[in-house]
């Protein structure tokens, strides 16, 4: 693979949200159902609870699931913004907000209110195989699209799966130029691996809130399960110094607890002690350093 492919190479965190019925569920398997596709069970464990990773020759998709607003629905609308819930949708790269062709409720709104303006927001009308005909969908769309600035607006069939190649191209748009996160082939019995990333990811978020534009990256470099202890090797990657600063902290405090917290939640989860180190690199250099390259899996 050359440099100038890898830097191409995109990937990054999708939610899928809107209201019980609208289709969630049918969308998310068929986008990544008939190609490699991946649920962790070990996954539903934390924040980011990851539904699915599908990848391709040049992105990596990684849809991970809303906890409230997809089983504590009504809860969540009830309640005060969940926090959970909009740390989730503030880390997404982009969210698909779902609606039914021919219906645009209360339900649906109050949804739309709980996703954070900041990040694209692509309208998703599905079930349009149930119009019969397509033109009654122009002024649908307009009226809901009139509700915020989306992204993008695409109708989709899920079911017939219509569009679908036209949805992920505008996904794709959103999910910054990244090397893979996941190894697509073996995440499944290395989902601890997966799941280290994940931890790390969080932490940083916690920890750097608003401060750190969401281009940072958890890579994974080395992960060696033993008998009797985990040795974890994460770089993540950042956009630039000033980042980098944010996520070191004064004197390195900032990424020590990133760190400690990270490492305590890892042996929780993998119940042995667990070895973590935590660098954090400038990303512009990746692509054109040959050893950084080959510690991401390109040779
Ligand atoms: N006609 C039609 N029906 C669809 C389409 N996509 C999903 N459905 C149907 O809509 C119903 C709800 O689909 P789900 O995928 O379970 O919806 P969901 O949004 O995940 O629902 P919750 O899990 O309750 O949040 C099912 O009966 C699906 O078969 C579509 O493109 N066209």
């Amino acid at each position: 693979m050359t440099d100038q492919e890898n830097s191409h190479f995109r990937s990054g965190y999708i939610a899928i949200v809107g209201r019980p019925n609208v289709g969630k569920s049918t969308l998310m398997n068929e986008l990544i159902g008939a190609k490699v596709s991946i649920t962790s069970r070990k996954a539903q464990t934390t924040r980011h609870r990851i539904m699915g990773i599908q990848t391709d020759e040049d992105t990596q998709f990684i849809y991970i699931d809303t906890p409230g607003f997809q089983t504590r629905y009504n809860n969540a609308l009830n309640k005060t913004l969940n926090k959970t819930v909009t740390n989730t949708l503030t880390s997404a790269d982009v969210i698909l907000f779902v609606v039914d062709a021919d219906v645009f409720g209360q339900a649906d709104q109050q949804v739309l209110d709980l996703i954070p303006k900041k990040v694209p927001t692509i309208l998703v009308i599905n079930k349009t195989d149930k119009v019969k005909d397509k033109k009654d969908l122009m002024p649908f769309a307009e009226k809901v699209s009139a509700l915020r600035d989306f992204a993008a607006i695409v109708p989709v069939s899920a079911r017939q799966r219509f569009q679908l190649d036209r949805l992920e191209n505008e996904i794709r748009h959103f999910l910054p130029e990244n090397p893979p996160m996941f190894d697509p082939e073996d995440v499944t019995d290395r989902s601890e691996r997966f799941m280290a990333a994940e931890i790390i990811r969080e932490k940083i978020f916690r920890y750097t809130g608003d401060e750190l534009p969401y281009t940072s990256t958890v890579v994974i470099e080395q992960f060696e399960r033993k008998e009797k202890i985990c040795r974890v090797f994460a770089a993540v990657l950042v956009e630039r110094d000033a980042h980098k600063a944010m996520i070191i902290g004064h004197k390195g405090e900032k990424l020590k607890e990133i760190s400690t917290e990270a490492r305590l939640d890892m042996e929780k989860m993998f119940g042995v002690p667990v070895y973590l180190e935590i660098w954090v690199k400038v990303k512009s250099g990746w692509a054109d350093n040959e050893a950084g390259l080959r510690a991401y899996g390109y040779d």
